[in-house]
């Protein structure tokens, strides 16, 4: 995890050979693993400011309902990751059974907990549970996921901006503004319209003047709108469905996808692929991101980046009163 590595893509790069012939050119690797890390590493000299100006630490809330193995899996690296910049966590881990009622306390007493800045409650939540109202009860001022309907519709309108965007939309875009991607006026295709990922990555895009196109399940010929993006998001959740002649030769791909697929050769029995076909889509691609090592360690390190973001919105504005 050099961080020279994400110096290096931060200055512009060949991206551009759009309408080329790429015969022999292989996509360049949007390197997330070393983007997030730098972004860290800016995340903690923030953390570190912050500290000596206020003599206070922002506070992020992990709450995690059940035990599905991945969702635990991503608490414990979004946890590691706030001890590593300096943010405070504080942890709820309820039962699968926990009561709607007793959720929303939790969630409400954060909300009136001045220690904690941010709240991040892990999706999907169980069934019995109504997300949207849980959801809706988390502060504005602490929705660090991005997800409370007024953050959704202030992304959604001309001239406001949300105090917080979804984590791994922002990230998609950090990616493409940190290697130089000129994304104003660019075409660009969202293959997916989840609340999570695909929606707000093409509100994101049309804030910063992208012409957006979102495909989704019921789109007839995804592949004919998808060969005329100049940048490609693909967050639909299917292995590797993006094949390389979707793509326009030198277009930009953005893999949200992270799917296990049964590999015996592997020590787990299975590996991590995105929704594109990587190997042959880097033939086609001008840049690319890996799956791992591409917008998931950047969707963790944004979730800091918002955070920080809170902290300091309500620390510098009390200090300086
Ligand atoms: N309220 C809420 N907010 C979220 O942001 C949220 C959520 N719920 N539920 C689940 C998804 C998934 N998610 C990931 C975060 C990091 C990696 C990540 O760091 N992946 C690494 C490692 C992959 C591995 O090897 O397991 C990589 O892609 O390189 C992946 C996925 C956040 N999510």
């Amino acid at each position: 995890m050099e961080p020279q590595k994400a110096d290096q893509l931060a200055a512009p790069q060949a991206v551009g050979n759009a309408g080329a012939v790429a015969e022999e050119k292989v996509a360049d690797v949007i390197d997330g693993k070393a983007i997030a890390a730098q972004l860290r590493k800016e995340i903690g000299q923030g953390v570190e400011s912050l500290k000596a100006e206020t003599g206070k630490v922002p506070g992020l809330a992990v709450v995690l309902v059940g035990s599905r193995k991945d969702s635990q899996t991503y608490v414990r690296s979004k946890k590691k990751a706030c001890v590593e910049v300096g943010i405070k966590s504080f942890d709820a881990d309820l039962p699968e059974d926990v009561s709607e009622d007793e959720l929303l306390k939790i969630v409400t007493d954060f909300n009136a907990n001045p220690e904690v800045h941010g709240i991040l409650i892990q999706l999907p939540l169980p069934s019995h549970i109504n997300e949207q109202r849980i959801l809706s009860a988390v502060s504005v001022e602490k929705d660090v996921d991005g997800f409370h309907p007024v953050n959704v519709g202030t992304l959604a309108m001309q001239q406001r901006d949300p105090l917080f965007v979804a984590c791994t939309p922002a990230g998609c875009i950090e990616l493409l503004q940190r290697t130089g991607v000129q994304i104003a006026g660019k075409y660009a295709v969202v293959l997916g319209r989840s609340k999570t990922v695909g929606m707000p990555a093409a509100l994101l895009l049309q804030k910063l003047n992208a012409t957006v196109t979102v495909v989704h399940s019921r789109t007839p010929n995804p592949a004919e709108h998808t060969r005329r993006a100049d940048i490609v998001i693909a967050a639909i959740g299917k292995a590797e469905f993006v094949k390389a002649d979707w793509l326009k030769p030198g277009a930009v791909v953005i893999d949200v996808g992270i799917n296990a697929v049964d590999d015996p050769s592997d020590k787990r029995g299975y590996r991590l692929v995105g929704d594109v076909d990587y190997k042959e889509a880097r033939k086609v691609a001008g840049a690319i991101t890996p799956v791992p090592g591409g917008v998931g360690p950047m969707t963790i390190a944004v979730l800091l980046q918002n955070t920080l973001k809170s902290a300091k919105r309500t620390l510098q504005a009390s200090s300086s009163s």
